[in-house]
């Protein structure tokens, strides 16, 4: 499988970031691994002449309608992008949402031929309860449609306390969950659930990328922080095209 990286730019980002965003497409393009950069809907269809993939960060289940302030799939699509992220733990916690809707953004997503990251992960609380495996084989029965592919689908593992705060698992935990999740992919979904790539996120630096990269089952990263700026983007970019 080709391996990802993907950025996530979060509630950042102005015009001002979009001539370092260009350099990164010059310096990767060609590259051995998919690049992509999910960004705020108000700079996509600007960071989409980049010539890099392009993401959004979250979608409306809805094609239109009457939902102020909201974005469809449909919306980011016509930017030029051709990813969305679903399911992001800031989401699911600052908007409360649940598994249900995020199925029903994903499908979103597919319908406007988007590839989709269904992200997933565990609070603190259940991480120190020993419950991340169930918590994460939950989020996972109930946030991924039964119609998902490899080609149409990826899973990002983002543990919530990892998130923007310089801690991570460690990597035979890191390894111990992603192979947990691979084997609940392949039971639902066959063929289809060895092929759909598994990245890793929550405070990925260019200091731990190799070492994150090496695992087996980690096929890539949802980076936030670090992918800001293209000097620290980059090379994990390069880590991952070294380890693919
Ligand atoms: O979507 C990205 C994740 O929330 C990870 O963010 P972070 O790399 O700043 O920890």
């Amino acid at each position: 499988m080709r391996k990802l990286i993907a950025g996530n730019w979060k509630m950042n980002g102005t015009s001002a970031d979009l001539p370092e965003l260009a350099q990164l497409a010059s310096t990767h393009s060609g590259s051995s691994v998919d690049v992509v950069i999910c960004g705020p809907a108000t700079l996509l269809s600007r960071m989409a002449d980049t010539g890099l993939k392009i993401g959004g960060e979250d979608c409306h289940p809805a094609n239109s309608g009457a939902y102020t302030g909201d974005i469809s799939a449909a919306m980011i699509a016509d930017t030029g992008a051709t990813y969305v992220i679903t399911g992001h733990s800031e989401r699911r916690t600052d908007h409360a949402e649940d598994d249900a809707l995020i199925a029903s953004k994903t499908e979103a997503g597919w319908n406007a031929n988007l590839h989709v990251i269904i992200c997933i992960g565990e609070t603190e609380a259940q991480y120190r309860a020993g419950d991340t495996l169930d918590i994460l084989r939950a989020q996972m029965d109930q946030s991924i449609p039964d119609a998902a592919t490899a080609a149409t689908t990826t899973i990002a593992y983002e543990p919530v306390w990892a998130i923007g705060t310089g801690l991570t698992p460690t990597p035979d935990e890191i390894a111990a969950v992603h192979a947990a999740l691979r084997e609940h992919l392949k039971t639902r979904f066959g063929s289809e659930g060895a092929q759909m790539r598994l990245l890793y996120g929550g405070s990925v630096k260019a200091s731990n990328a190799d070492d994150i990269f090496a695992l087996p089952n980690v096929d890539g990263a949802l980076v936030g922080g670090a992918s800001l700026k293209a000097t620290d983007f980059s090379p994990i970019i390069t880590a991952l095209q070294q380890s693919a």
